[in-house]
C-alpha cells in the first residue's frame, strides 16, 4: 500500500480551481517533493492530505486512512509542519514540546524534547520564551514538534527555510534518515536545488493537475531539475524566466537568504 494516494482530487473555490483531479501515489521510504509555480495548488494538496480542508471531488488516502472521513487518525498518524508556522509567543521551546507530548500522548516527553533541542542546537534555547527567538531558532523549535513522536509519514513546507547553513545541513541528514529507515517525506519547495539533492521523487503541479513525476538522480548530468521544472511549467512560447533556481519563488536557495518564501 502506498503511503499517499490521491484519486482525481479537486477543490474549487467559487470560480477558483485550485486543484484540478490530481492523482498521485507515493509509496513508503519515498522522499517526495512537490514543487509547482505560485499558486498551482501545493498547500492545497497539503492541507487536504492532512485533513485541514476538505475536498470538492476525489478521494485521497494517508497511512491507509481518509483524511476527508477521518481527519483525526490522519493527524494521529503523521507529522505536520505549515509554511509560516511559529511556536506560540508566550510559551517556550521546552513548554510548547511538553504541550506537543501531551496532545499527542507521549511517554519520555522529557528525555524526547532533550535528544531534539541536542539534535537540533536549541539547548540553550529550551527556555527562553518563544517571542524572543530569532526566527530560525522558530523554526528549529517547529521542526522537533513535526518528528517528536517519531511518525510514520511527514508533510513539511519549506523545511530548510530561515535555518544557518550548519543546520540545513543536519536537517538534510535527518530527512535522508528518516526515509532509509522506511519513512516517508512529503515536501513541498520552490527550492529546486535542495529537491535535486534530497527528494528520491519529484512532483511538478500546474494548474492544480500533477503534469511530471520524476526521480530527480535520473537527470542527465548536464540536465538541471530547473530546466525540467520550465519545460513542465512553463506554456510553450513563453520559455524565459527567473534565472535563480527559484521558479515563480524567492530568489535565493535558504543558505543565500534570511526571507521567508513569499
Ligand atoms: N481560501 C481560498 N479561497 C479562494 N481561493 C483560494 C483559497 N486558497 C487557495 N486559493 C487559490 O487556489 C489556488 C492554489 O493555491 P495554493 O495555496 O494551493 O497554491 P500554492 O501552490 O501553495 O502556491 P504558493 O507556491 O504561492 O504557496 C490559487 O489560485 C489560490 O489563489
Amino acid at each position: 500500500m502506498p503511503a499517499i494516494e490521491t484519486m482525481d482530487l479537486t477543490k474549487r473555490y467559487g470560480d477558483v480551481t485550485a486543484l484540478s483531479s490530481l492523482s498521485l501515489s507515493v509509496p513508503e521510504g519515498e522522499l517526495f517533493g512537490l514543487l509547482g509555480p505560485n499558486g498551482s495548488g501545493k498547500t492545497t494538496t497539503i492541507e487536504i492530505l492532512t485533513g485541514q480542508l476538505d475536498p470538492t471531488e476525489g478521494t485521497a488516502s494517508v497511512l491507509g486512512h481518509d483524511p476527508a472521513g477521518d481527519p483525526l487518525a490522519v493527524r494521529e498518524a503523521v507529522g505536520i509542519l505549515p509554511e509560516r508556522e511559529d511556536p506560540p509567543s508566550f510559551l517556550t521551546p521546552r513548554e510548547y514540546l511538553q504541550f506537543v507530548g501531551d496532545v499527542r500522548g507521549l511517554s519520555g516527553v522529557d528525555d524526547r524534547i532533550a535528544e531534539w533541542a541536542d539534535r537540533l542546537g536549541f539547548v540553550d534555547t529550551l527556555d527562553t520564551i518563544s517571542t524572543d527567538l530569532s526566527e530560525g531558532e522558530r523554526q528549529r523549535v517547529m521542526l522537533a514538534q513535526t518528528f517528536v513522536h517519531e511518525p510514520d509519514l511527514v508533510f513539511i513546507d519549506e523545511p530548510l527555510v530561515n535555518l544557518d547553513p550548519i543546520m540545513q545541513a543536519e536537517v538534510k541528514d535527518h530527512m535522508r534518515d528518516y526515509c532509509e529507515r522506511g519513512n516517508t517525506l512529503f515536501l513541498s519547495t520552490h527550492f529546486l536545488e535542495v529537491a535535486e539533492e534530497l527528494c528520491t521523487s519529484v512532483g511538478i503541479v500546474r494548474d492544480g493537475d500533477l503534469v511530471a513525476e520524476r526521480d530527480p538522480r535520473d537527470l542527465d548530468p548536464d540536465e538541471q531539475l530547473l530546466d525540467y521544472f520550465r519545460q513542465e511549467v512553463e506554456p510553450e512560447g513563453n520559455e524565459t524566466g527567473p534565472e535563480n533556481g527559484a521558479v515563480a519563488g524567492p530568489a535565493a536557495t535558504p543558505a543565500e537568504t534570511d526571507e521567508r518564501d513569499p
